[in-house]
């Protein structure tokens, strides 16, 4: 392109040249005359482009009326180094043009380092802090907190409420989603436990709602469970704090008809099942048309079929925001394939961000397994970590609400300050209990699944894994209560012979994650997908917990015989009450049969009327109205059966 812009500057020089050749016989002591001025004019260093411009105008007149006359111009360029100095001269003509697009291409050539030293510097970023983003037209990182003012005029009002809170940086789930989000873009983000997540999407919703408004619902949060949600519902207090922004928690506690003043609120949090249980009533207690941001926290676990999962309630509420403005983001620190393929056909346009190796444990978590043998040995193990000393607070979990209690009985005779946590409890157990363990009351906390996801207990030092987590996602959410925030963490997991199918994929979690790990572990049969999945949705039958020996139990048992003999003896002996001798036979039967089967029955069995109570209203843990509709339709088939 230069060149050829070189031979077009230059054509009209050409053309001179042949001028200047046929007249150079005449013009020779004018042109002489002219290539001297010319010539000093240069060494003056003068612009003399025009000059020349004018004296060559003047000699094509000249020569143009002098056209017989002739002389050999071809002489005087040989001879004469003069005419490449009047080349260099009329190049000069160009050469001003040259400069400028020479100038223009710098400039571009400049704009264009610019961007690409500043994609650099995004790249650089991005790779410092692990950060893997797809989609298109993606939003640049934060660098520090003070973009969100300067690029989006963020509120001075949040920003001093997040100093307060004591977030200085952003971390690298928040550098890249709040950008994304603040450009109003649907997201699947997925960052490591304690990363984070929850100001990521709490500060882009706060600056999009902007002030309080009457219109209803603008933001929806869904947590699995009540626990998470009352934590992300306090989270939104501080951020939001003196923007007047209001909100709401749906509590069970809440009247029937508190939908009709819903419309004083501009974010809800909730769980899918109180949701849908508002939304069932006729007429619906709330109304989700005007809901502009949709977000799913631990969205793979509301993605979940079954009992455990939310995949149903999703479904309807997800109907229900049927505002055109709605956005949507989904939050996880794992993510199952299917949830990434329904982002990626449902989503708009949707933007995915990954902090570091997908379903992968957080780093700062110092992950051990230890082999205990028998259930017996689980209870010698923890007594012996708790006896070696420990740093409070302690989480341990085990796989079921009576796995929990069982334990809870066992460790508080050994005068622990322990507590349990179970969906067997009330709302209110559960809120004190959570409070005892926040306000270090309580040192151990005995818990199931229910505080296995999204829970932030500060400091969090410990995690047992008493009974062994039945799948690898489970287990990175369990360790996850520790190690959060940057800070560090130990995590302990049990396993028994028993446990050994899934081992190998949580040895697998710790080598990624930097954890010494025996090599036969990672060389044990990988388990069939259909056989993890059966395992991730079923609990393995386990013995209950109990310390009693197998001795003393073998000697309660033979006590308990003598005494039920000496009666019997008693009976066969005195009058023969033959109903009473066989009941009193059978009853003897079946309580040996039990007792070898489980030597721990009688602990387990035992159940106060209030646990029974308990036990009832979680089995059934149906709402009022579904009470009433059940009743109903038992009522009607007792009449159709009668008729
Ligand atoms: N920018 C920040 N600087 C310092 N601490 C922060 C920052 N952002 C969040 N935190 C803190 O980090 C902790 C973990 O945050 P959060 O509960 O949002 O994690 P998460 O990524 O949602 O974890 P999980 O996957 O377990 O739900 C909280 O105590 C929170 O206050």
């Amino acid at each position: 392109m230069w060149f050829r812009l070189k031979y077009v500057t230059r054509l009209p020089l050409f053309y001179f040249q042949i001028i200047s050749k046929d007249l150079s016989f005449q013009n020779t002591t004018l042109e002489k005359a002219d290539r001297k001025e010319t010539n000093e004019l240069k060494r003056k260093n003068v612009d003399v482009n025009s000059t020349a411009l004018l004296k060559k105008v003047k000699v094509d007149s000249d020569s143009e009326s002098n056209s017989s006359s002739s002389s050999s111009e071809d002489d005087d360029s040989t001879s004469d180094p003069e005419p490449e100095t009047e080349l260099q001269i009329l190049g000069k003509i160009t050469s001003k043009g040259t400069e400028q697009r020479r100038e223009k291409k710098k400039k571009v050539k400049t704009k264009e380092k610019l961007a690409a030293l500043h994609q650099e510097e995004v790249n650089r970023i991005r790779n410092q802090h692990k950060i893997h983003i797809y989609g298109t037209d993606k939003p640049e990182p934060l660098k520090s907190f003070d973009d969100l003012v300067t690029n989006y005029k963020m509120s001075d009002v949040i920003l001093k409420n997040i100093a307060k809170i004591g977030y200085t940086e952003p971390t690298p789930i928040q550098r890249q989603t709040i950008p994304a989000m603040l450009h109003r873009r649907e997201i699947m983000a997925c960052a490591p436990t304690g990363s984070g997540k929850t100001a990521a999407f709490i500060l882009p919703i706060i600056h999009h709602l902007g002030k309080h408004s009457k219109h209803g619902f603008r933001a929806l949060v869904l947590a699995p469970t009540r626990e998470l949600a009352k934590q992300i519902y306090r989270d939104f207090q501080m951020i939001s704090d003196g923007t007047g922004l209001k909100l709401h928690y749906i509590d069970k506690t809440v009247p029937e008809n508190e939908g009709k003043s819903v419309k004083k609120f501009d974010i809800l949090v909730s769980t899918p099942n109180r949701l849908i249980y508002q939304l069932n009533q006729d007429p619906p207690q709330i109304d989700l048309h005007t809901v502009e941001w949709l977000i799913v926290d631990e969205s793979d676990k509301l993605f979940e079929e079954g009992k455990s999962g939310f995949r149903d309630q999703l479904a309807i509420i997800y109907k229900a925001c049927d505002s055109k403005n709605v956005r949507r983001a989904m939050f996880s620190a794992t993510f199952a394939y299917d949830v990434e393929q329904w982002c990626r056909l449902n989503l708009d346009n949707v933007i995915q961000v990954n902090v570091g190796a997908r379903n992968s444990a957080t780093q700062t978590v110092e992950q051990e397994l230890q082999f205990v043998g028998t259930e017996f040995g689980k209870l010698f193990a923890i007594r012996e970590i708790i006896h070696k000393g420990i740093q409070p607070p302690v989480l341990v979990f085990v796989q079921s609400k009576e796995r929990a209690q069982e334990l809870f009985n066992e460790l508080i005779y050994d005068g622990m300050n322990v507590d349990a946590i179970h969906s067997g409890k009330t709302q209110a157990q559960r809120d004190e209990v959570v409070m005892k363990f926040r306000l270090g009351k309580v040192w151990i906390l005995i818990c199931t699944e229910l505080m296995g996801r999204g829970i932030d207990f500060k400091g969090v030092n410990l995690v047992i894994n008493y009974d062994f987590p039945n799948s690898a996602i489970t287990y990175i959410h369990r360790i996850g209560r520790t190690g959060r925030a940057g800070r560090s963490g130990k995590a302990i997991t049990f396993f028994t012979e028993d446990d050994k199918i899934n081992l190998r994929s949580i040895a697998n979690i710790m080598v990624e994650a930097g954890c010494p790990v025996p090599p036969y572990m990672l060389q044990m049969k990988k388990p069939t997908k259909k056989k993890r999945r059966r395992l991730a949705k079923r609990v393995p039958e386990r013995e209950h917990i109990s310390t009693a020996l197998k001795a003393d139990l073998e000697k309660a048992k033979k006590k308990r015989d003598i005494i039920r003999k000496v009666k019997l003896q008693k009976i066969e002996g005195s009058t023969v009450d033959k109903k009473k001798l066989r009941r009193l036979k059978a009853k003897s039967k079946n309580k040996s049969d039990v007792d070898n089967k489980n030597p721990t029955t009688q602990k387990g069995k035992k159940k106060t009327p209030k646990d029974a109570v308990e036990m009832k209203r979680s089995k059934q843990n149906i709402s009022p109205n579904e009470k009433v509709k059940k009743f109903k339709q038992k009522k009607k088939n007792k009449l159709k059966n009668s008729t």
